[in-house]
This record gives C-alpha cells, structure tokens and sequence, in this order.
C-alpha cells in the first residue's frame, strides 16, 4: 500500500542506467519498468539515447560510427547522451520525476563515472541496471526484432541490417567494461546474466530500488499469451445489481459451456492454467475448462462496501454525493466500507509479478479487476482505465512481444446485457458509447487476428 506513498515522504528520485552491449533487452526492461511503475503511479520515463543520437541528425549510421576511434562520431555520441540527460534532469526538476530510466549502452566505466556524477551533484540515486549475456539465441531473436523495428534499419535490407549489426556490437565489446564485483563495489547495481538465469544485486538502499529489483528478478522473455475473460452473464448482472456472489444467468452458463472451444481456437494445444477469483460467478465459467486451476482472493472484483448488491440507480438515490463524487474520479474514489480502483491496483500487484513470472495464463475474473490487468499490459493512464469498456462473453488474448502487446478479441456471440455506466448517468448499457476510444482499440486488430 505504501509503495507510491514512500518515494514521494522521501523525496526519493532514482536514475536507472541501463548498461550493455548492444541487442541484450534493456529497452526492453526500461519499457517494462516504466510501464510497471507508472500503474503503480510512480512518475516514470524512459530517456533513450539512441534516440536523441537521432534527433541530432544520426539516423542511419554504419558500424563505423561507433567506432570508438572514430573521434568525430564519438563527440555526437557523447552529446547526444548530454542531451538525454539534460531532458531528464529537467523532468525531475519542472515535472517531479521520481524513477527515470537513462537507456543506452554506457558500456564504459568513463560515461558511468560522468553520469554517477550528474546524479549526485542533484541528489539523484543512481543505480546501474546491466544485462549481460552470451546466451546466442537470445541475442540473435534480439538482433532480429531489431532491425524489423529500430528507425536506424528502416529501409534496410535484413540481411544488410544484421550483419551490420553484429559489426556494431564487436565495436561495443572491444571497449566495454561490465560491472565488476571489485571495481565497482562502491556502486548500486543489479547485473542479470541471461535475463534472469543469475542475478548480482550490490547495494541496494531503498524500498523503490529493492521494488525495481524485485521486479527485473522476476521477468522473462519466452513466448507465451495471457488470455483475460469476465465470468459469464451473472444473474446479479441481469437485475442491474453490482457486486454480490450470484451465479451465472442461463447465458452466462452457455458462455460456460463455449469458453473451452474458444479457448482451443486460440490456445491450440499450448497448456495453460487458469486463475479465478473466489466468487461463485468465475468458479462456474472456468468450471469446463480442462486445465489446471487456481483461486485467487487478490482476483475478487472491486468492494463496493455499503452499495454491494445494490443497483447504480440506488445508489445515486441513497448516496447521491458518493454517486457524484465517484463519477468525478473514479480512480481515486473509495466506497465507505470498500475499495477504489486505486485500492484494488495495489493488491493485484503480486498477480502482475506472478504472471511476469509465469507461462500462458488464461485468467477468469470481473469489470473492475480486468480493467486493472489490461491496463497495466495496454499501459492505459490509471485515470482512464476505470471507464474502459470490457464486454461479457468476450475473450481477449495478449501476447507480450518486445515492442508492445498485441490484442486480439474473440467474441463467443452469445448475448450478454451490458454492465457499463456511462459517466454522468445511474443506467447501464444504454449507451452508444459504450468505452468507445477501448472499443475501437480493440477493433483495429485485423479481423484474421481477432
Ligand atoms: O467500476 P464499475 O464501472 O462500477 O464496475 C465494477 C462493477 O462491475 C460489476 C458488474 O456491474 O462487475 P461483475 O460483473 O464482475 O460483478 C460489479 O460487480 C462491479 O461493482
């Protein structure tokens, strides 16, 4: 519950700076560190080098161009990682930043020495992030989504783009000098060795850095999907009534008895285990699915406290100001006696580290806590998420790739009423809306894809 609360007492600001060869993921940890932090509402950003290099007018170099001989390219190199930093410490100061991410090689002990300076003349706690690795296939399943998504190769012919490629990387190692157990005793790291095979941690201080760790320690990178679904059309949903622990509607048991089809269209043979809440309502929908399953408390959907087992237009009689304040923020307001969205966040957070941890997970589970997980894998602003728009009878499959998710729906067709509350009104599902900006997220995905 504290996690957020902790950083800002503290007045607490962290650098990460990611340290590496060339194609061993740290973007990819940044993006995920970033996106983690920021559904925990710790103000986080990404400052990629590489990417100020760009702007500099460095778009499409060659190996060459790091050569570390190369004096001329250097000098546009160290400027571009000046820029960067210059960005970032300009967001701690005018944006109250708290955890920025400096994401570039900084493969020598000279360029960490200078930022390990920069950071502790403003009071910023840097601590070094390194991916090492040997592990071939990794860094070849890097060096390939590299050149399909790095401006640097647009254009480019693959094959040019990788043996390019593996020419920059030997530029990096003939200068780079990992974290070193001796040399750099002094300092606040974490090294992975091969993703996570090994892990050194040395000198870790504070409880948002041992967070940071904590979830770095926990990622992987092999293939897997995570499929999400609401229980099937509840009688309480029917009678307009939240909350509760009713049973499925006659539709939602036929939702019941479809899931496992739907299940195999897009799972095929791939094993997987499924995770519900406590309530009657998921218990039954998973209840034909022929895989391994696993109750969660942490999966029960939003306490809405004195209103639970009432409808919204009952509440907007009996509790007009709670009606009216929740309308105006639904994220932060918490029913007497219950929970906010806010709430619910913080203790789905051992689920979010779980499923990192974790292979293909399909997890059955209702409105409120579904609209938490999504946001967190869509990296959806928490102010938004509680307004997103996720239908009964509808499976949606994630699949975490190393630039994004890719989200694809899978409609059972079985009718379901609509339980979504338009801001500003007690009915539901009468709305055209209807989470509309979500809704056509979703439908962007290719029909083949869906
Ligand atoms: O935050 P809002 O939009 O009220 O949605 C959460 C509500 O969704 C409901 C349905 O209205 O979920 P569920 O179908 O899982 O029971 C309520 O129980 C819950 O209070």
């Amino acid at each position: 519950m504290a996690f957020y609360t902790v950083s800002n007492v503290e007045n607490l600001r962290i650098c990460v700076v990611m340290v590496g060869l060339p194609a061993r993921g740290k973007s990819f940890i940044a993006q995920k560190i970033v996106r983690y932090l920021s559904w925990l509402s710790i103000k986080a950003k990404c400052f990629n080098v590489g990417n100020y290099r760009r702007k500099a007018g460095s778009g499409h170099p060659d190996a060459e161009f790091f050569d570390f001989n190369n004096k001329a390219a250097f000098k546009i190199r160290q400027k571009a990682a000046e820029a960067a930093a210059y960005d970032m410490m300009k967001w701690y100061e005018e944006e109250n930043g708290v955890v920025a991410i400096l994401d570039g090689t900084n493969t020598t002990r000279e360029r960490r020495d200078w930022i390990l300076k920069i950071c502790r003349e403003r009071a910023i706690e840097p601590m070094f992030l390194e991916s090492w690795s040997d592990d071939t296939d990794m860094i070849l399943r890097n060096i390939s989504d590299v050149k399909t998504s790095s401006p640097d190769y647009e254009g480019v012919d693959p094959d040019v783009a990788t043996s390019d490629f593996l020419e920059r990387i030997a530029k990096y190692e003939q200068v780079y000098e990992p974290l070193d157990r001796e040399k750099d005793k002094n300092l606040t790291y974490v090294k992975l060795i091969n993703v996570a095979q090994e892990v050194v941690i040395n000198r870790i201080q504070t409880y948002l850095e041992s967070r940071v760790v904590f979830y770095v320690m926990n990622l992987h990178i092999r293939p897997r999907c995570i499929w999400l679904s609401r229980h099937g059309e509840s009688v309480y949903n029917v009678e307009k009534k939240i909350g509760g622990d009713s049973c499925l509607s006659e539709r939602g048991f036929q939702y019941a008895k479809k899931l496992p089809e739907l299940v195999k269209q897009s799972a095929g043979d791939a094993d997987l285990t499924i995770w519900t809440s406590t309530l009657i309502r998921t218990q039954q929908t998973a209840q034909d699915l022929p895989y391994k399953q696993l109750q969660w408390k942490a999966l029960d959907e939003l306490d809405a406290g004195v209103c639970d087992g009432m409808t919204y237009e009952e509440i907007e009689e009996k509790y007009p100001g709670d009606f009216k304040a929740r309308d105006e923020n639904k994220y932060e307001y918490r029913y007497p006696g219950g929970e906010s969205y806010r709430d619910v966040v913080i203790r789905l957070e051992p689920i979010i580290m779980e499923l990192e941890r974790q292979e293909n997970i399909l997890i059955v589970t209702h409105q409120a806590v579904l609209r938490c997980i999504y946001a967190y894998f869509m990296n959806v602003p928490q102010e938004e998420s509680p307004w997103m728009s996720i239908p009964l009878h509808t499976l949606i499959k994630l699949e975490p790739k190393a630039y994004g998710t890719e989200v694809t729906k899978i409609k059972a067709n079985i009718p379901a009423v609509s339980t979504y509350k338009e801001k500003g009104t007690s009915r539901v599902g009468e709305s055209t809306q209807d989470g509309t900006k979500y809704q056509n997220f979703l439908l962007s995905i290719p029909e083949s894809k869906r």
